[in-house]
């Protein structure tokens, strides 16, 4: 799948009236996830956001977006995500101050069933799904675990957001330009115990670890700061990341459609295969390279003492998410 196929890509979204909906439809109608191939939106709320919904409707259409090729919305997955070759799960229960992510589990299992059951009923053949709403990589788990005729390769969880972070504060601390970072990687999950790993990031082809020279700085700023983000623009703004949200959303879209460039990856969370003893079958962030839509674990990197203990510490957390919810029957 790459976003040159002809027709409209059809792209869905939940949650689609709410914070990062509104800035992601903008986004993506302007041409953030397919360029200039035109979109369909097919935008999912709960009945009583429908309104505010077609007021957001109102504004894409007063936004005159010369590739956007349709939009429906409703209230029914099954109506809307309807051939859809996208799904981009945004719709959840943000963290409100002092909820960590464990609070969220039951209140977006059952969300994530039903959508799961309904897009292996409707969606298009080479449907891709891209799950935003917390706790991500758990709710991906759900939701591919209710679709069983959709490989798991196709669903994936937002951990873009932490990728970006992490090249952000690196290059603040470095003087380096933001694009002179590459090979990035985010483990684990999307949450406090994620691990951003800069030992096999580089900076204009150096090694970031030994630009920065300070492991103090990696593991009592750096790390915390990355995780802890959220967090932190909570306590600030008084409501979770959307606008930023929404901007990773898209990255991550569009690279998985679109493929990774040549020297470079990205981090996903996906289902995994094991690798880097990461237990089989939970949805853990990784490094990876897409290609047509679909991606690949980077091989072969050395994880040292120092990233084990952290990486296992998140996969922990992810089983322990993984065992919550199958005692919920959700999975
Ligand atoms: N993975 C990541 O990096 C990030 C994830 N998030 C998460 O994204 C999610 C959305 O955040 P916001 O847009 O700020 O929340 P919000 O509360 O502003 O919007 C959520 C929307 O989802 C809708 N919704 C609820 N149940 C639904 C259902 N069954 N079907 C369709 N729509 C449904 C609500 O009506 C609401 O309009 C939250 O779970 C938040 O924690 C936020 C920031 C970063
Ligand atoms: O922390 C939250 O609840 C929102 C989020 O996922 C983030 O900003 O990374």
């Amino acid at each position: 799948m790459s976003t040159n196929s002809s027709g409209p890509l059809k792209v869905a979204v939940t949650g689609a009236a709410g914070q990062i909906g509104y800035s992601l439809l903008f986004r993506i109608a302007s041409g953030a996830i397919a360029g200039d191939r035109p979109v369909e939106l097919r935008l999912l709320e709960i009945e009583p956001a429908l309104k505010a919904l077609e007021g957001v409707v109102m504004e894409l259409d007063d936004c005159a977006f010369p590739n956007l090729a349709g939009i429906e919305i409703g209230s029914d997955p099954e109506k809307i995500f309807d051939g859809a070759n996208l799904a981009l799960l945004v719709g959840a229960r943000p963290r409100g101050p002092g909820m960590e992510r464990g609070d969220l589990l039951s209140a977006n299992g059952a969300i994530f069933t039903a959508q799961g059951q309904a897009l292996n009923k409707v969606a298009a053949d080479d449907v891709r799904i891209g799950v935003t709403g917390n706790p991500a990589n758990t709710n991906a788990l759900i939701a591919a675990s209710n679709a069983p005729d959709i490989p798991k390769e196709r669903f994936s969880a937002l951990t873009r957001l932490d990728h970006n972070r992490a090249i952000s504060q690196l290059a603040a601390k470095t003087g380096a330009k933001v694009t002179d970072i590459k090979k990035m990687t985010i483990w684990g999950n999307h949450s406090a115990t994620q691990y951003p790993d800069i030992f096999h990031a580089e900076i204009a082809g150096r090694n970031a670890a030994e630009v920065v020279g300070d492991q103090a700085w990696i593991a009592d700023t750096f790390i915390p700061t990355v995780a802890k983000r959220g967090a932190a623009i909570i306590d600030a703004r008084g409501a979770s990341s959307a606008a930023s949200a929404a901007s990773a959303t898209c990255d991550a879209a569009r690279d998985w459609l679109n493929g990774t460039p040549e020297g470079d990856w990205v981090s996903m969370a996906v289902v995994s295969d094991g690798s880097y003893g990461v237990q089989e079958g939970l949805v853990s962030s990784f490094p990876v390279t897409t290609r047509d839509g679909n991606w690949e674990i980077v091989q072969g990197l050395e994880i040292d003492e120092f990233s084990r203990g952290k990486i296992d510490a998140s996969v922990a957390e992810l089983a322990d998410e993984k065992n919550a919810v199958t005692e919920l029957g959700l999975i």
